[in-house]
This record gives structure tokens, C-alpha cells and sequence, in this order.
């Protein structure tokens, strides 16, 4: 009989295979992470808990990423989300190797409030995860929100990941994420 690597690096210590990470000030972010691991684990994926990026740790033992952020720091130009990623960003991240590594974003923000800047902080995500290597998978159309400028837009009707609005559209979260871990799966990032 053999062992194949991959079982062996996957002892009952080891980490899951895709690591899920968000930070909040209100709880929105937290909610549509929630429904993300759901959608997850019924798609079968071996993923972590939903962790606050705050209190993380071996973020680069992970073969893939999905990290997501509110945005408070309108109009910022870096620092977008006002949480624990502003920090984290700038100060962990540039340490670690995410070459080769998938990562796909989701934000959380509100499109008809902050219609100019709506889910920035994801744009922001977007950027320095693939300014650190990583390959950015999961891009989304822009079909269905009401905005009328996003730095998570990164082209002409695609947004850099997933976004949600829990204060306008919360009913359309749940299908958004499970729609999305379909998208991802689509995408091998899985
Ligand atoms: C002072 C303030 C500033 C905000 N700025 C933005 C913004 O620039 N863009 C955006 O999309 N949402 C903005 N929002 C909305 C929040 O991002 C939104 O409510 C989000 O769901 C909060 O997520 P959280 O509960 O995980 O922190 C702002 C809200 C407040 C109260």
C-alpha cells in the first residue's frame, strides 16, 4: 500500500485546505463569512472556520484563501476597511509567500449609502494579495447592483471578488455565496 503525499501532509493537525478570513465592525462581514463556510462545507470543500484576520495566525499554510472586508474608510486611498486588515495588510502580509496560492475576495458594503465607494476596502484586498503573488481568482459581473463607483470594479462591469450589502440586498447574500463556492469550485481553486 502507499500513502500519498498529500494524505500525509494532512494529518488530523494539520491546517484545512483553504483557509476563510474577515474582519468586521458591525457584523455584516461575519454574516455573509458565515454563509460562505455554509456554502462551503456543502459543496464538500475542506475549509477552516471563519476567522477574524485580527487574531490569525499561519495564513500562508493554507493551499488557498478567501478573505474578505467591510468598508469604512471612505474615499480612503489605503486603509479602506477600517478593521484589523488595514494593519495586517501593510505589516504581516508583505512577509509572507502566497506564490502559486488562490485567493478569491469578498467585500461587504452599501451600495445605495456610499454609492461612490462601495466595498472599496475589497479593491484594496485585491491588490495587495496579488502585489504579494498570489493568483486572484473569482471575479464576479456587476450585474444586479445599483452603485455608481467601486474600486472592487476592476474592469468595466467586474467586481475582484464576491460582493455583498447586507443593508440593502441581505436577502440575496446566501444565494451570492453559494453561488460563488460554485463559481470557485468551477474555477479549481478547489
Ligand atoms: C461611517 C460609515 C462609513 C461607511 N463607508 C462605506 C464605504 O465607503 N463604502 C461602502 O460600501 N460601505 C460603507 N459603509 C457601510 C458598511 O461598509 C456596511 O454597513 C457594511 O455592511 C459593514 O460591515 P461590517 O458590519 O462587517 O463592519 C459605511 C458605513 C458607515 C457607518
Amino acid at each position: 500500500w502507499t500513502i500519498s503525499p498529500r494524505a500525509t501532509f494532512r494529518s488530523s493537525t494539520s491546517l484545512a485546505a483553504t483557509g476563510v478570513f474577515y474582519s468586521t465592525m458591525t457584523g455584516n462581514t461575519e454574516t455573509c463569512g458565515g454563509h460562505i463556510v455554509e456554502a462551503l462545507k456543502g459543496a464538500g470543500v475542506d475549509a477552516s472556520d471563519l476567522t477574524d484576520i485580527g487574531d490569525a495566525d499561519g495564513v500562508d499554510g493554507y493551499d488557498s484563501l478567501i478573505v474578505g472586508a467591510p468598508t469604512w474608510h471612505t474615499g480612503a486611498d489605503s486603509e479602506r476597511s477600517g478593521t484589523a486588515w488595514d494593519e495586517w495588510l501593510y505589516n504581516t502580509l508583505p512577509s509572507l509567500n502566497l506564490s502559486g496560492k488562490k485567493v478569491a475576495v469578498f467585500g461587504c458594503g452599501d451600495q445605495e449609502g456610499y454609492a461612490d465607494n462601495y466595498c472599496d476596502a475589497a479593491g484594496e484586498l485585491y491588490d495587495q494579495f496579488k502585489a504579494a503573488g498570489a493568483t486572484l481568482v473569482g471575479l464576479t459581473s456587476t450585474e444586479g447592483y445599483n452603485h455608481v463607483e467601486s474600486k472592487a470594479e476592476i474592469e468595466a462591469g467586474k467586481f475582484c471578488g464576491q460582493m455583498f450589502d447586507e443593508d440593502n440586498q441581505y436577502e440575496e447574500s446566501e444565494g451570492r455565496a453559494k453561488n460563488w463556492i460554485d463559481q470557485l469550485k468551477g474555477e479549481g481553486m478547489f
